[in-house]
This record gives C-alpha cells, sequence and structure tokens, in this order.
C-alpha cells in the first residue's frame, strides 16, 4: 500500500456501459491520495482518446493510467502502455469487462480501487493482429458480427447484447477459414474463431476457460459451422465453462498463428468492430504490460467459477439499486 507522490491519471469513458461515472473521481481520490498517489482525471470525448492521453503520461512519466470503462476503453489505454513501466489500472464499469473479470478485478468500482490501492502488479501478455494489440479477445466470424451490431446500438449494457447476439444469429452465414499455428494448417468452415489472450469475452461468457496472462501463448477456439440447436449447445457451454469439452470446439494454444480468408470482412478487437485484411498475422507479447491486479490468480473451476461469479455480479446489482440517491 506503500506510495510515495507517484501520479496517476484516470481515464474515464463517461458512455462505456450503463449509469453515471459521477462519484469515480471522489472514489479514487478518497482511496488513493491518503496513500500518497497524486490523481489527475481527464474524460474521452471520442474513440481514440483514450490513448493519445494515455500516451502522454507515459511521456510524462506518469506511474500508473487508470482506466474507467469497459474493454474498448482498456485497448486504447493499455495499446499506450505496452512495453512501457507505466501500469493499466482497470475500473470496470463498461458492458462485458471481459479482461477485469478475467483478472478477478471486481465490478464494484470502491472494491476495484482497492486492488489499485494493494499495488500487486502482474507482468501480462498480450496479443496483436496484423500490429494491433488486444489484451482479451480478438474474433471473425459470428462474435465479429455481434460486436459490430452491438457498436451501432444507442444503449449499451449487457441486454443490449444479449439483443444484437439475437439479432445477428438469425441472419448469420458462416466462413471458410484457414488457420496455420504450430506447424499445422487447418481449413474449415467455421462459425467463429477466437484468439483468446484472456478466458472471457465479458458477462462470464467462456470462450477459452483455460487462457492465462501470463504463459505466453494465445488460447485458439474455433467453432466450427453446425446446425442451430449444436450451436445453441455451444451458447449454454460458454456459460458453464464446458465448451472445450462441446463436439462442435476445436481449441489449442498457441504463440503465433495466421488467419486467412477470402476476402477483407469484419473481425473485433476487444469487442470493438473493425475491417481487417484477408490475412491475419497473430502474435503474443510475453509480458509487455503492467497491470494492477489482485494477489491471488483467479484459478478457474468449470460451473463453480461462473456461478461464484454470477452471485457477485447479483450482489453488486443489488447494492447498486439500494445505494441509488
Ligand atoms: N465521449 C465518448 N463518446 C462516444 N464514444 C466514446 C467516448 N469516449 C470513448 N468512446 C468510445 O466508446 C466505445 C465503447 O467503450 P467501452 O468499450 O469502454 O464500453 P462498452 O462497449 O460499454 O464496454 P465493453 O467493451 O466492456 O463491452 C469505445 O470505442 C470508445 O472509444
Amino acid at each position: 500500500m506503500e506510495a510515495t507522490n507517484r501520479r496517476l491519471l484516470l481515464i474515464i469513458n463517461p458512455i462505456s456501459g450503463l449509469g453515471s461515472k459521477e462519484t469515480f473521481e471522489p472514489l479514487v481520490r478518497k482511496t488513493l491520495e491518503p496513500i500518497g498517489y497524486e490523481v489527475k482525471t481527464v474524460y474521452t470525448c471520442a474513440r481514440g482518446d483514450a490513448t493519445r492521453l494515455a500516451r502522454q503520461a507515459v511521456k510524462e512519466g506518469y506511474y500508473g493510467v487508470l482506466a474507467a470503462g469497459g474493454d474498448g476503453t482498456v485497448n486504447e489505454t493499455a495499446r499506450a502502455l505496452c512495453h512501457t513501466d507505466t501500469i493499466l489500472g482497470i475500473i470496470p464499469c463498461g458492458s462485458g469487462n471481459g479482461l477485469a473479470r478475467h483478472l478477478g478485478i471486481p465490478i464494484d468500482p470502491a472494491s476495484a480501487v482497492r486492488i489499485i490501492a494493494e499495488g500487486h502488479v502482474t507482468e501480462s501478455d498480450f496479443g496483436a493482429v496484423n500490429g494491433r494489440p488486444f489484451f482479451c479477445t480478438f474474433g471473425v466470424g459470428f462474435d465479429a458480427a455481434v460486436s459490430s451490431n452491438f457498436a451501432r446500438q444507442h444503449r449499451r449494457g449487457p441486454l443490449t447484447y444479449i439483443r444484437s447476439t439475437i439479432a445477428e444469429y438469425i441472419k448469420f452465414h458462416p466462413q471458410v477459414y484457414t488457420v496455420s499455428a504450430n506447424g499445422h494448417v487447418l481449413t474449415e468452415k467455421a462459425f467463429l474463431i477466437a484468439v483468446c489472450n484472456a478466458s472471457q469475452y465479458g458477462n462470464n461468457a467462456y470462450i477459452a476457460p483455460r487462457a492465462s496472462i501470463t504463459d505466453g501463448e494465445l488460447d485458439i477456439t474455433i467453432i466450427h459451422a453446425g446446425n442451430p440447436l449444436d450451436t445453441a449447445m455451444v451458447g449454454m457451454d460458454l456459460f458453464t465453462g464446458y465448451i472445450n469439452q462441446n463436439t462442435l470446439i476445436h481449441s489449442f494454444r498457441a504463440p503465433a498463428a495466421v488467419i486467412y480468408r477470402q476476402q477483407t470482412g469484419p473481425a473485433h478487437l476487444d469487442g470493438e468492430p473493425l475491417t481487417i485484411d484477408d490475412t491475419m498475422e497473430i502474435k503474443c507479447h510475453p509480458a509487455g504490460l503492467r497491470i494492477f491486479t489482485p494477489e491471488q490468480e483467479v484459478v478457474f473451476r468449470p460451473l463453480i467459477t461462473p456461478i461464484e461469479n454470477a452471485a457477485r455480479d447479483i450482489a453488486c446489482s443489488v447494492t447498486r439499486l439500494f445505494n441509488r440517491k
């Protein structure tokens, strides 16, 4: 908990997730200033702001940059901190919060700030596709279609994710991909291909339950194209942690991979949609980012961990409901 006049930049994305972020600045100051941190707060106004602000903080020698938002804000902030000494802090308040959930950072803001106060730092891997960094998941196929649909919605939050998922499922057509990794080449018609640094998309949807951010490798999950009932079963397994046992799944670990498809098309990077080339060169960068995390690493147990996390989410929502003015 020791800090001596170390500067932190708090970057708040006001539109991430649901609800007001007004209480964040006083909360961060109240918790971190008494233990010697100096906090400056900035709000993002548009896409890309967090990267610009975090880059400036690195130049000015800030000790840490705290991203208050979802995976998109975390990505924009973290990409400026890769291979620097500046530490990333996460105050999750987005719609999915995949990286924070993977790391065991609580969704309750006061508890998340306490993790930063405790000062434990993990040297985390990150992935990059055609040079663009991702910290949680990169994907092509159905998940890319969902993130593109979600980005077009006016309202954010987990319920909007459910609506976007159903809307895209009805009209989705799987594509053929070739994946080259670990000396093997595989050509498949796939529902989606997810390349994961962390275990989940967000909202406790475990696309790569065994993923670790400190193993120097990425977990690649291919969901083969199947009939609608089989695919729906995969959807259920996503939330129990048993997805790797589903017969539609092929998963493996690799430090690097190349994915080919017939043409340039949609993809997502930590849940943010983008258009990417037909050839996707993917690489893991071991220990390239410093993050404030809980000291105890989360050990994933199928069914148990998802139930524990769902119970924690419900408790957090109920507390928020009662604390509402
Ligand atoms: N003031 C702003 N107005 C509009 N968009 C913004 C603003 N500030 C940041 N953004 C953009 O908002 C997008 C969504 O942010 P973020 O991903 O953090 O929230 P989310 O999508 O609700 O959560 P998650 O990614 O966990 O699902 C990002 O692309 C970010 O660049």
